[in-house]
């Protein structure tokens, strides 16, 4: 399996690679962005991308959601997430010292995480974004900046070393990166499943949010995550990125989804995949499968077909 992530060699990306298919690891494409390992995928040159969805300090990476929401439905569709536990160490080359050091470079998100570090002990050098940890590593070797912010393991892959180590303002950082393949059917359910949707309220109708959210209320769907983004189209049009614990085999989501579909102006179904953490789904007895069979073989009963009642239509 030729698999693309967000490169060079030394990013958490490649570490959430080495877990979800440690075999496929050696043969991986470091992608210069996330774009880019999108792009690769939406054209078949590899069979799936791992990408940094969500940090649990940070947030969100912008760049991984909007190229998703450009991709649109039909491109590609998340089958898995893998978590990894995210550790800085600050990486200058051999010889360097911390009183040296007056350009730093590094991913945003990670420019984010160590930023109280930074201004206790580097409060007067220039903070660059660069296009991930391992780039900011590779940019350092090269010359380009006096230290990076990035993964321990970066340090080997570009012969530099820790000028200082654990610099993250908060112990315990996780992120979450998606496993994202084309074309593939949805992974079947496990009984501890996500599913990940982008909804196109009605702005302009009054309760449109309630609506969207007793969708997944009234049939027992927890939500693990909700989050607006502008969708491009104007100042005040938003999309809703909704993570669901629920798999779209199960009724109880199909039911949602239908109710989404007839109320929302547009839903798109991003993939339902396992949890990393494989936390069994809670749902309340009147939402299990047994529920909503029986309910559906009432309503059945209730009013059969006209063929088989044997009414004639006038
Ligand atoms: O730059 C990297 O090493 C990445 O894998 C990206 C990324 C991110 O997008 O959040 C991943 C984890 C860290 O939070 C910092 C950067």
């Amino acid at each position: 399996m030729k698999i693309a992530y967000l490169g060079p060699a030394g990013t958490f990306t490649e570490q959430a690679v080495r877990q979800w298919h440690p075999a496929g690891a050696g043969l991986a494409w470091p992608a210069p962005t996330v774009p880019a390992a999108i792009e690769s995928l939406r054209r078949g040159e590899v069979d799936a991308a791992v990408v940094p969805f969500e940090n649990s300090v940070e947030g969100s990476v912008p760049a991984t959601l909007q190229a998703l929401q450009d991709a649109g439905e039909d491109g590609v569709r998340i089958c898995a997430e893998v978590h990894v536990e995210v550790q800085f160490s600050l990486l200058v080359r051999p010889g360097t010292s911390l009183d040296q050091v007056v350009s730093v470079a590094t991913h945003p998100h990670a420019m984010a995480q160590t930023r109280g570090w930074l201004a206790r002990h580097l409060p007067d050098a220039a903070l660059v974004p660069e296009a991930s940890t391992a780039r900011a590593a590779q940019a350092v070797a090269e010359g380009g900046y006096d230290a990076a912010v990035a993964a321990p393991g970066a340090a080997d892959a570009y012969g530099l070393v820790p000028v200082a180590e654990h610099i993250a303002d908060r112990d315990g950082a996780v992120t979450r990166f998606v496993v994202l393949r084309a074309g593939v059917a949805v992974p079947p359910p496990t009984g501890s499943d996500r599913t990940t949707l982008v909804a196109l309220i009605w702005m302009n109708r009054p309760g449109a949010l309630l609506e969207l959210l007793e969708q997944f209320a009234v049939r027992g769907i927890d939500l693990s995550r909700l989050e607006s983004r502008p969708t491009g189209e104007g100042l005040g049009e938003y999309c809703f990125w909704i993570d669901a614990d629920a798999h779209v085999a199960e009724a109880r989501l199909r039911e949602a989804l239908v109710g989404l579909r007839r109320t929302c102006r547009e839903v798109h179904f991003m993939g339902s995949y396992p949890r990393a953490d494989r936390r069994p789904a809670q749902v309340p007895e009147h939402a299990d499968e047994g529920a909503y069979a029986e309910a559906q073989a009432w309503v059945e009963r209730l009013s059969p077909p006209a063929a088989a009642s044997g009414a004639s239509p006038r």
